[in-house]
C-alpha cells in the first residue's frame, strides 16, 4: 500500500492516490468527510478554517460503495482558491504577491535557497499543512480497512504548553477516553486541564504568539507480528516514527513510555509476563512494540508538536530580496494546532498499520485477507494456550 498527495494550499484542490487497498472494502464519501471534519474543528485554529469546509470527491477505485482493488483517487477542493486564483493560476500569475521575508520555523528560508526561488510563496504553498487534509482522507480509508479486523485508533491531546499531565498507559479505560476526547474541541480528557489550556491559547492569541503541545495515539486490536526485527526499515516503531514525524510541526515522537524508561531501571520498565485472560502483561511501558514487532498490546505513540511558526507579532527576519534583517510579516495564522495534528496522527498511524497488516496478511479481496487473518489468530491462541 502506498499513497501520494498533490496540491498547493491556495491552489484549486488537494488530491491523493492510494494504491494497494484490496477489493471489497466498504467506503463512502460521507464517512471520509466525518474524519475531515474532525481535523478541522480544533480550539486555536485561525480564519482559514472558517473558509474551508473539507469534503472529498471520490474519483476512482470505488464502485457502488466498494473498493475495486484499483488505485483510489480523491479530490478535496480548496474554497480559498476563489480568493487566490489570480496569484495561484497554474498558467499565468495575474497578481503579484511576492513573499521575500522567511518565517523562522517554516520551510520558507531553506526551501527558497534550495529551489532557487525569489518568491517564497513557491515553497510555503506546498509546505503548508493544508496538505494534511488529503492525508486524513487516505487515513480514513486505512481506518475502515483496519476496522474490518477489529483494529481501532484513537487520539487525544495530552497537554498544551506544559511538561505536566502525562497520561498513564497502565491505567485507563478506552471507551471513556475516546468519548471524552471526541466531545471536546481541544480533544483533551480532563475538563479542568482543558479549561486552563484554553486560557493559555486565548492569552497567546492576544499576545500575537503561538503554542505547541503533545498528543497521544493509541491503537488496539493490533495482532502480534506486524513489523519485523530483521531489517532497520522493517521495524514497526521506526515506520511509525517516520510517519508521525512527517506531520508538519511534529518535532518528537515517543513510542510507549520511552522517557520514563530512559530514567528508570530495567526491572521497573520492562513489562513482566503473567498468565492472564487473553493477556500476558500487566503493564505496557513498551507501548505495544518490542524488537520492531507488535506484541499484541495497545500501541502507544506520543508526539511533540512545536508552536506554529507564523506569529502575529513576528520575529525579525532576513529579507532575501533586500538582503537585510528586517521586521517579519503576518497575514493570518493558526495559534495552536495540537488537536488537528492528533487527527492527522491517527491517519498516519492507520496507514502504517494497514500497510504492515497487508504485508503479513496479503490478498486481493477482503475475504481472502480475513481467511488468512483468522487462521493466524487460531494459531496464536493455540501457541499461547488461550481460550478462543
Ligand atoms: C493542522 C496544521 C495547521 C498548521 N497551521 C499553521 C499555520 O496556520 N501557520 C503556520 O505558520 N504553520 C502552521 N502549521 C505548521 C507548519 O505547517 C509547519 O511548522 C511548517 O510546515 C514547517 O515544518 P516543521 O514544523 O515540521 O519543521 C500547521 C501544522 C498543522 C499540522
Ligand atoms: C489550511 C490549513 O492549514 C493551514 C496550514 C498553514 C501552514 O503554514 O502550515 C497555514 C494556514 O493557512 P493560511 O496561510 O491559508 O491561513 C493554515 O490554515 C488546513 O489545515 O486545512
Amino acid at each position: 500500500m502506498r499513497f501520494l498527495t498533490s496540491g498547493e494550499s491556495h491552489g484549486k484542490a488537494l488530491m491523493a492516490i492510494l494504491e494497494g487497498v484490496p477489493a471489497g472494502l466498504h467506503i463512502t464519501s460521507e464517512y471520509i468527510n466525518k474524519e475531515l471534519r474532525r481535523r478541522q474543528i480544533g480550539y486555536g485554529r485561525g480564519k482559514r478554517m472558517e473558509i474551508e469546509r473539507d469534503e472529498v470527491e471520490i474519483i476512482s477505485g470505488v464502485r457502488g460503495g466498494y473498493t475495486l482493488g484499483t488505485p483510489i483517487g480523491i479530490v478535496i477542493k480548496n474554497r480559498d482558491w476563489e480568493n487566490w486564483k489570480n496569484v495561484m493560476d497554474p498558467e499565468e500569475i495575474l497578481e503579484e504577491k511576492m513573499v521575500t521575508k522567511p518565517r523562522s520555523g517554516h520551510a520558507d528560508f531553506a526551501g527558497a535557497i534550495k529551489y532557487h526561488f525569489e518568491d517564497i510563496r513557491n515553497v510555503l504553498e506546498r509546505a503548508s499543512a493544508r496538505e494534511t487534509a488529503a492525508r486524513v482522507a487516505v487515513g480514513a480509508i486505512a481506518k475502515a480497512f483496519l476496522s474490518e479486523f477489529g483494529i481501532e485508533i484513537i487520539s487525544f491531546v495530552e497537554a498544551i504548553d506544559s511538561i505536566e499531565n502525562r497520561f498513564d498507559i497502565n491505567n485507563f479505560e478506552w471507551d471513556v477516553l475516546k468519548r471524552k476526547a471526541e466531545k471536546s474541541d481541544l480533544r483533551m480528557i480532563d475538563e479542568e486541564k482543558e479549561r486552563q489550556a484554553k486560557e493559555l491559547i486565548d492569552k497567546a492569541k492576544e499576545e500575537g504568539d503561538t503554542l505547541g503541545g503533545r498528543f497521544v495515539l493509541l491503537a488496539r486490536g493490533v495482532p502480534i507480528g506486524l513489523g519485523s526485527h530483521v531489517h532497520w526499515d522493517k521495524r514497526l516503531d521506526a515506520l511509525i516514527s517516520h510517519a508521525i514525524m512527517s506531520i508538519p510541526s511534529v518535532k518528537g515522537v515517543e513510542i510507549g513510555e520511552a522517557l520514563y524508561a530512559s530514567l528508570n531501571k530495567g526491572s521497573k520498565v520492562h513489562d513482566e509476563f503473567y498468565f492472564g485472560e487473553n493477556r500476558l502483561r500487566k503493564t505496557n511501558y513498551a507501548g505495544g512494540i518490542e524488537g520492531g514487532i507488535s506484541n499484541g498490546e495497545i500501541i502507544m505513540v506520543r508526539a511533540f508538536v512545536k508552536p506554529i511558526p507564523t506569529l502575529r507579532r513576528p520575529l525579525k527576519t532576513f529579507d532575501i530580496k533586500e538582503k537585510k534583517i528586517t521586521d517579519g510579516y503576518y497575514e493570518r495564522s493558526d495559534v495552536c494546532v495540537v488537536p488537528a495534528a492528533g487527527v492527522v496522527g491517527e491517519s498516519m498511524l492507520a496507514f502504517v498499520l494497514a500497510k504492515e497488516f497487508l504485508n503479513k496478511f496479503s490478498g486481493d479481496h477482503i475475504s481472502e485477507i480475513k481467511e488468512s487473518f483468522e487462521k493466524y489468530k487460531k494459531y496464536v491462541y493455540e501457541r499461547l494456550g488461550w481460550k478462543s
